[in-house]
């Protein structure tokens, strides 16, 4: 069977994601970069990791780490709704320290200067750490998934307790050089481009080379690359799959005009809505058609 690494200990978020890959042996870690560590030392077969929240946006720790050290080929997300509650050892207004990962902190930021404007947030490495710091007596309070607080057979204070109902994390598997999924019409590629910094436009044209081939573009962001101040890498998603005509004509151009590109992977979109159909004369089959065009021209030339 599979082995998948995740963000642990049981009863994380990252838990309930590796879940939704079936019938896999699922490794708990200490942390993000453990997890990916394992996958790059062969421990493990892949590892399932958070990428982005629909409120809190990216996780850093995630995105630095696919950037940085040996490649890892993106070949499958899971994209899991969340919902966290609060465990408590004492009352509510007894609660001097509340413990969370961050990105739990910061989706839960107006129940806490609700109820708790007088608790301390504590970061640990994950929301079932957190259950289990209420559990050892270390914390007042956790934020956590309701399952993490009850199989430990802790209380829940509150429940639903995000600043939005409908909040969702997009998680990533990562393996190392394995052969990547075929196309299946709803992909998504992750790539990482590395602009020359002292032209006028640089971006312009990165972004230029996706529209002019109806590529779309679902997610833009930057990472500060470390170097000096003003030095950005922009991690890129567009819907699509590298062997298909149009992402990979796009590719070319992008390779043509960026100092750097790390390919990230193409993998299958885990969401129900259908891909943004291309602009008029942009779909695959008119590029093919255009390409047989062409041929024909050149057959011309040919003795
Ligand atoms: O701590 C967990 O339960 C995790 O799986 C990590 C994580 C994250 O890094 O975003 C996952 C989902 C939630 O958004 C909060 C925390």
């Amino acid at each position: 069977m599979a082995t998948v690494a995740y963000l642990g200990p049981a009863g994380t978020f990252s838990e309930a994601a590796v879940r939704r890959l079936g019938d896999v042996d699922a490794l708990p870690a200490r942390s993000i970069p453990e997890a990916l560590d394992l996958v790059r030392d062969g421990a493990v077969d892949s590892a399932l990791v958070p990428l982005e929240n629909s409120l809190e946006g990216s996780v850093p720790v995630t995105l630095d780490n696919l950037l940085s050290g040996p490649p890892l080929r993106i070949v499958g997300e899971v994209v899991l709704p969340v919902s966290f509650a609060l465990t408590a050892r004492v009352p509510l207004d007894e609660v001097r320290t509340v413990a969370s990962h961050p990105h739990a902190l910061a989706q839960c930021r107006a129940f806490l200067r609700a109820k708790l404007p007088h608790a301390t947030t504590v970061e640990v490495l994950s929301t079932a750490a957190a259950a289990r710091a209420v559990a050892e007596g270390t914390v007042d309070a956790g934020i956590c998934a309701p399952i993490a607080a009850t199989t430990l057979g802790l209380p829940l204070a509150a429940e639903d307790i995000g600043d939005r109902p409908d909040t969702a994390t997009r998680f990533v598997q990562v393996v190392t050089g394995a052969p990547g999924p075929a196309p299946t019409g709803n992909d998504v590629t992750s790539l990482a481009v590395y602009i020359a910094h002292d032209r006028v436009g640089a971006l312009l044209s990165v972004l230029t080379e996706l529209a002019v081939r109806g590529v779309n573009l679902t997610r833009i962001e930057s990472r500060p690359t470390g170097e000096r101040l003003g030095r950005y890498v922009f991690l890129l998603d567009c819907a699509g799959h590298v062997a298909e005509p149009r992402v990979g004509e796009a590719l070319l151009g992008l390779r043509r005009v960026c100092a750097e590109i790390r390919f990230l992977g193409s993998y299958p979109r885990d969401v129900d809505d259908a891909p943004v159909p291309a602009p008029a004369g942009m779909s695959d089959a008119d590029l093919l058609a255009s390409e047989a065009w062409l041929s024909g021209l050149r057959g011309m030339f040919q003795a």
